[in-house]
Protein backbone atom coordinates (compact mmCIF):
# COMPACT_ATOMS: atom_id res chain seq x y z
CA UNK A 1 0.00 0.00 0.00
CA UNK A 2 1.29 3.58 -0.84
CA UNK A 3 0.94 6.03 1.81
CA UNK A 4 -1.01 8.49 -0.16
CA UNK A 5 -3.79 5.94 -0.56
CA UNK A 6 -6.96 6.52 2.75
CA UNK A 7 -7.60 4.66 4.37
CA UNK A 8 -10.51 6.47 5.79
CA UNK A 9 -14.07 5.36 5.48
CA UNK A 10 -15.87 7.51 2.43
CA UNK A 11 -18.79 9.60 3.27
CA UNK A 12 -21.97 8.68 2.08
CA UNK A 13 -23.01 10.31 -1.13
CA UNK A 14 -26.12 11.59 -1.70
CA UNK A 15 -27.06 9.06 -4.35
CA UNK A 16 -26.83 6.50 -1.51
CA UNK A 17 -30.12 7.90 0.25
CA UNK A 18 -31.41 7.28 -3.16
CA UNK A 19 -30.64 3.74 -3.62
CA UNK A 20 -31.09 2.38 -0.03
CA UNK A 21 -34.30 2.81 2.29
CA UNK A 22 -33.83 5.10 4.62
CA UNK A 23 -34.00 1.96 7.48
CA UNK A 24 -31.61 0.26 5.67
CA UNK A 25 -28.52 3.06 4.71
CA UNK A 26 -27.03 3.33 8.22
CA UNK A 27 -26.43 -1.13 7.64
CA UNK A 28 -24.75 0.18 4.39
CA UNK A 29 -22.97 2.95 6.03
CA UNK A 30 -21.39 -0.21 8.84
CA UNK A 31 -20.95 -2.02 5.78
CA UNK A 32 -18.85 0.12 4.21
CA UNK A 33 -16.97 0.89 7.60
CA UNK A 34 -16.17 -2.78 7.55
CA UNK A 35 -15.01 -3.72 4.14
CA UNK A 36 -12.54 -0.19 4.78
CA UNK A 37 -11.50 -1.68 8.00
CA UNK A 38 -10.94 -5.20 8.54
CA UNK A 39 -12.09 -5.91 4.78
CA UNK A 40 -8.38 -3.85 3.55
CA UNK A 41 -6.75 -5.41 6.74
CA UNK A 42 -7.35 -8.98 5.70
CA UNK A 43 -6.77 -8.76 2.44
CA UNK A 44 -10.27 -9.59 0.88
CA UNK A 45 -10.89 -5.73 -0.04
CA UNK A 46 -7.68 -3.68 -1.96
CA UNK A 47 -6.50 -0.42 0.07
CA UNK A 48 -7.07 1.75 -3.40
CA UNK A 49 -10.45 0.63 -3.67
CA UNK A 50 -11.56 2.34 -0.13
CA UNK A 51 -12.36 5.75 -1.81
CA UNK A 52 -14.63 4.28 -4.28
CA UNK A 53 -16.14 1.69 -1.86
CA UNK A 54 -19.56 3.25 -2.74
CA UNK A 55 -19.63 4.32 -6.30
CA UNK A 56 -17.51 0.91 -7.70
CA UNK A 57 -19.00 -0.81 -5.01
CA UNK A 58 -22.12 -0.71 -2.73
CA UNK A 59 -23.85 1.24 -5.33
CA UNK A 60 -23.55 -0.78 -8.65
CA UNK A 61 -24.32 -4.09 -6.53
CA UNK A 62 -27.22 -2.53 -5.30
CA UNK A 63 -28.81 -1.73 -8.28
CA UNK A 64 -28.97 -5.10 -8.84
CA UNK A 65 -31.31 -5.16 -6.48
CA UNK A 66 -34.23 -3.81 -8.38
CA UNK A 67 -33.86 -6.88 -10.76
CA UNK A 68 -34.71 -9.67 -8.25
CA UNK A 69 -38.39 -10.74 -7.47
CA UNK A 70 -39.90 -10.04 -4.56
CA UNK A 71 -38.75 -12.21 -1.91
CA UNK A 72 -36.62 -14.29 -3.47
CA UNK A 73 -34.38 -16.85 -3.02
CA UNK A 74 -31.00 -15.91 -3.79
CA UNK A 75 -27.57 -17.40 -4.08
CA UNK A 76 -24.77 -15.01 -4.32
CA UNK A 77 -21.68 -17.31 -6.40
CA UNK A 78 -18.02 -16.35 -5.03
CA UNK A 79 -19.33 -13.58 -3.18
CA UNK A 80 -15.86 -12.69 -1.86
CA UNK A 81 -15.88 -9.75 0.50
CA UNK A 82 -20.30 -10.08 0.23
CA UNK A 83 -20.77 -8.27 -3.20
CA UNK A 84 -22.99 -8.18 -4.65
CA UNK A 85 -24.29 -10.82 -2.26
CA UNK A 86 -24.38 -9.03 1.53
CA UNK A 87 -25.64 -5.38 -0.66
CA UNK A 88 -28.74 -7.29 -1.89
CA UNK A 89 -29.36 -8.34 1.68
CA UNK A 90 -29.03 -5.03 3.01
CA UNK A 91 -31.02 -3.46 0.44
CA UNK A 92 -33.76 -5.76 0.07
CA UNK A 93 -34.54 -7.35 4.09
CA UNK A 94 -37.95 -9.47 1.75
CA UNK A 95 -34.71 -11.64 -0.12
CA UNK A 96 -33.24 -14.91 1.44
CA UNK A 97 -29.81 -14.84 0.37
CA UNK A 98 -27.35 -17.37 0.29
CA UNK A 99 -23.88 -16.29 0.01
CA UNK A 100 -21.66 -19.41 -1.62
CA UNK A 101 -17.86 -18.46 -0.86
CA UNK A 102 -15.05 -21.38 -0.91
CA UNK A 103 -12.67 -19.79 0.71
CA UNK A 104 -11.78 -19.71 4.62
CA UNK A 105 -10.96 -16.48 5.26
CA UNK A 106 -13.77 -14.97 3.31
CA UNK A 107 -16.19 -16.52 4.57
CA UNK A 108 -14.92 -15.89 8.37
CA UNK A 109 -15.60 -12.58 7.11
CA UNK A 110 -18.55 -12.48 5.54
CA UNK A 111 -20.16 -14.96 9.17
CA UNK A 112 -18.68 -11.44 10.78
CA UNK A 113 -20.44 -9.17 9.02
CA UNK A 114 -23.91 -11.04 8.25
CA UNK A 115 -23.87 -11.03 12.16
CA UNK A 116 -22.70 -7.39 13.13
CA UNK A 117 -25.40 -6.33 10.57
CA UNK A 118 -28.16 -8.86 11.64
CA UNK A 119 -28.95 -9.96 8.33
CA UNK A 120 -30.39 -13.01 9.82
CA UNK A 121 -32.14 -14.00 5.95
CA UNK A 122 -28.76 -14.86 4.90
CA UNK A 123 -26.76 -17.85 4.68
CA UNK A 124 -23.02 -18.46 4.41
CA UNK A 125 -21.73 -21.61 2.90
CA UNK A 126 -18.02 -22.52 2.34
CA UNK A 127 -18.29 -24.23 -1.05
CA UNK A 128 -17.40 -24.54 -4.81
CA UNK A 129 -20.68 -23.51 -6.60
CA UNK A 130 -20.29 -27.00 -8.31
CA UNK A 131 -20.60 -28.59 -5.20
CA UNK A 132 -24.25 -27.35 -4.52
CA UNK A 133 -25.74 -28.93 -8.21
CA UNK A 134 -28.20 -31.45 -7.57
CA UNK A 135 -28.67 -30.24 -3.91
CA UNK A 136 -30.28 -26.75 -4.03
CA UNK A 137 -32.30 -24.13 -6.42
CA UNK A 138 -32.61 -20.67 -6.27
CA UNK A 139 -34.90 -18.34 -8.23
CA UNK A 140 -31.85 -16.25 -8.68
CA UNK A 141 -28.38 -16.79 -8.81
CA UNK A 142 -25.93 -13.94 -9.00
CA UNK A 143 -22.01 -12.87 -9.42
CA UNK A 144 -19.92 -10.50 -9.82
CA UNK A 145 -16.16 -10.96 -11.40
CA UNK A 146 -16.11 -14.58 -10.82
CA UNK A 147 -15.71 -15.77 -14.49
CA UNK A 148 -16.61 -15.52 -18.23
CA UNK A 149 -20.13 -16.34 -19.21
CA UNK A 150 -19.58 -19.42 -20.61
CA UNK A 151 -17.69 -20.82 -17.54
CA UNK A 152 -20.66 -19.53 -15.14
CA UNK A 153 -23.05 -21.00 -16.95
CA UNK A 154 -22.23 -24.50 -16.31
CA UNK A 155 -21.94 -23.30 -12.83
CA UNK A 156 -24.96 -20.90 -12.63
CA UNK A 157 -27.59 -22.93 -14.37
CA UNK A 158 -27.89 -26.32 -12.50
CA UNK A 159 -28.70 -23.92 -9.56
CA UNK A 160 -31.57 -21.82 -10.90
CA UNK A 161 -35.00 -22.94 -10.45
CA UNK A 162 -37.04 -23.36 -13.93
CA UNK A 163 -38.25 -19.89 -13.89
CA UNK A 164 -35.58 -18.47 -12.23
CA UNK A 165 -32.57 -16.42 -13.84
CA UNK A 166 -28.85 -16.04 -13.91
CA UNK A 167 -27.91 -12.65 -12.90
CA UNK A 168 -23.83 -11.52 -13.15
CA UNK A 169 -22.53 -8.36 -13.38
CA UNK A 170 -20.36 -7.89 -16.29
CA UNK A 171 -18.05 -5.05 -17.90
CA UNK A 172 -18.06 -3.23 -21.36
CA UNK A 173 -17.31 -6.93 -23.01
CA UNK A 174 -19.88 -8.17 -22.23
CA UNK A 175 -21.24 -8.28 -25.98
CA UNK A 176 -18.20 -10.62 -26.70
CA UNK A 177 -18.78 -12.72 -23.84
CA UNK A 178 -22.19 -13.46 -24.77
CA UNK A 179 -21.10 -14.22 -28.72
CA UNK A 180 -18.01 -16.44 -27.18
CA UNK A 181 -20.98 -18.08 -24.81
CA UNK A 182 -22.99 -19.59 -27.89
CA UNK A 183 -22.52 -22.71 -28.36
CA UNK A 184 -22.71 -23.27 -23.97
CA UNK A 185 -25.93 -21.49 -24.11
CA UNK A 186 -27.47 -23.41 -26.51
CA UNK A 187 -26.08 -26.56 -24.76
CA UNK A 188 -27.86 -24.95 -21.58
CA UNK A 189 -30.94 -24.74 -23.39
CA UNK A 190 -31.09 -21.16 -22.30
CA UNK A 191 -32.64 -18.50 -24.13
CA UNK A 192 -30.96 -15.01 -25.41
CA UNK A 193 -29.58 -12.96 -22.68
CA UNK A 194 -30.46 -9.79 -22.07
CA UNK A 195 -28.08 -6.78 -21.45
CA UNK A 196 -29.17 -4.72 -18.62
CA UNK A 197 -27.82 -1.41 -18.01
CA UNK A 198 -28.42 0.17 -14.86
CA UNK A 199 -27.97 3.42 -13.01
CA UNK A 200 -28.43 5.88 -15.61
CA UNK A 201 -31.91 7.07 -13.80
CA UNK A 202 -30.00 7.83 -10.72
CA UNK A 203 -26.50 9.42 -12.61
CA UNK A 204 -24.62 6.88 -12.05
CA UNK A 205 -21.91 5.25 -14.18
CA UNK A 206 -23.89 2.39 -16.27
CA UNK A 207 -23.71 -0.79 -14.32
CA UNK A 208 -23.88 -4.09 -16.60
CA UNK A 209 -25.81 -6.64 -15.88
CA UNK A 210 -26.17 -9.92 -17.63
CA UNK A 211 -29.75 -11.96 -17.26
CA UNK A 212 -30.25 -15.63 -18.36
CA UNK A 213 -33.18 -17.57 -18.49
CA UNK A 214 -34.09 -21.20 -19.52
CA UNK A 215 -35.33 -21.31 -22.98
CA UNK A 216 -38.42 -23.91 -22.50
CA UNK A 217 -39.00 -23.44 -18.28
CA UNK A 218 -41.63 -26.39 -18.88
CA UNK A 219 -38.57 -28.58 -19.67
CA UNK A 220 -36.05 -27.90 -16.99
CA UNK A 221 -35.78 -31.02 -15.27
CA UNK A 222 -34.51 -31.94 -11.72
CA UNK A 223 -31.93 -32.36 -10.85
CA UNK A 224 -30.21 -30.50 -13.56
CA UNK A 225 -28.10 -32.27 -15.27
CA UNK A 226 -25.13 -30.77 -17.51
CA UNK A 227 -26.14 -31.66 -20.69
CA UNK A 228 -24.10 -33.68 -23.00
CA UNK A 229 -20.77 -32.53 -25.22
CA UNK A 230 -20.31 -33.72 -28.61
CA UNK A 231 -18.73 -36.76 -28.49
CA UNK A 232 -18.42 -36.53 -24.42
CA UNK A 233 -20.18 -38.29 -21.64
CA UNK A 234 -23.02 -36.81 -19.94
CA UNK A 235 -22.12 -36.44 -16.14
CA UNK A 236 -25.21 -35.48 -13.55
CA UNK A 237 -24.67 -31.47 -12.11
CA UNK A 238 -26.18 -33.21 -8.84
CA UNK A 239 -22.40 -35.04 -8.41
CA UNK A 240 -20.21 -32.58 -8.98
CA UNK A 241 -16.90 -33.14 -7.06
CA UNK A 242 -16.33 -31.00 -4.66
CA UNK A 243 -19.27 -32.10 -2.29
CA UNK A 244 -17.19 -33.16 0.57
CA UNK A 245 -15.75 -30.06 0.54
CA UNK A 246 -19.15 -28.15 1.43
CA UNK A 247 -19.76 -26.71 4.58
CA UNK A 248 -22.08 -24.62 6.31
CA UNK A 249 -20.57 -21.61 8.17
CA UNK A 250 -16.76 -21.75 8.58
C1 LIG B 1 -12.57 -12.07 -8.13
S1 LIG B 1 -13.39 -12.63 -6.69
C2 LIG B 1 -14.89 -11.67 -6.74
C3 LIG B 1 -15.47 -11.48 -5.38
C4 LIG B 1 -16.75 -10.63 -5.33
N1 LIG B 1 -17.83 -11.26 -6.08
C5 LIG B 1 -16.49 -9.25 -5.86
O1 LIG B 1 -17.00 -8.90 -6.91
O2 LIG B 1 -15.76 -8.50 -5.20
C6 LIG B 1 -13.96 -14.25 -7.15
C7 LIG B 1 -14.42 -15.07 -5.94
O3 LIG B 1 -14.96 -16.29 -6.41
C8 LIG B 1 -14.54 -17.35 -5.57
N2 LIG B 1 -14.63 -18.58 -6.39
C9 LIG B 1 -13.73 -19.06 -7.28
N3 LIG B 1 -14.19 -20.20 -7.86
C10 LIG B 1 -15.43 -20.43 -7.33
C11 LIG B 1 -16.42 -21.43 -7.52
N4 LIG B 1 -16.23 -22.44 -8.37
N5 LIG B 1 -17.57 -21.35 -6.81
C12 LIG B 1 -17.76 -20.33 -5.94
N6 LIG B 1 -16.86 -19.34 -5.72
C13 LIG B 1 -15.71 -19.39 -6.40
C14 LIG B 1 -13.15 -16.95 -5.13
O4 LIG B 1 -12.78 -17.57 -3.92
C15 LIG B 1 -13.30 -15.43 -4.98
O5 LIG B 1 -13.68 -15.07 -3.67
Amino acid sequence: MTDDVSRETPSVPDVARRVFASDRLSLAERFVELLAGDGVVRGLIGPRETPRLWDRHLLNCALLAQQVPLEATVADLGSGAGLPGVVLAIARPDLRVTLVEPLLRRTTFLEEVVAELGLDRVEVLRARAEALHGDRRFAVVTSRALAPLDRLLGWSMPLVEPTGALLAMKGSAVAEEITAAGPELARWGCATPEVLSLGADLGLAPTVAVRVVWADPGRVSWPIAAPRKRGGQQRRAGHARGTSNRRRGT
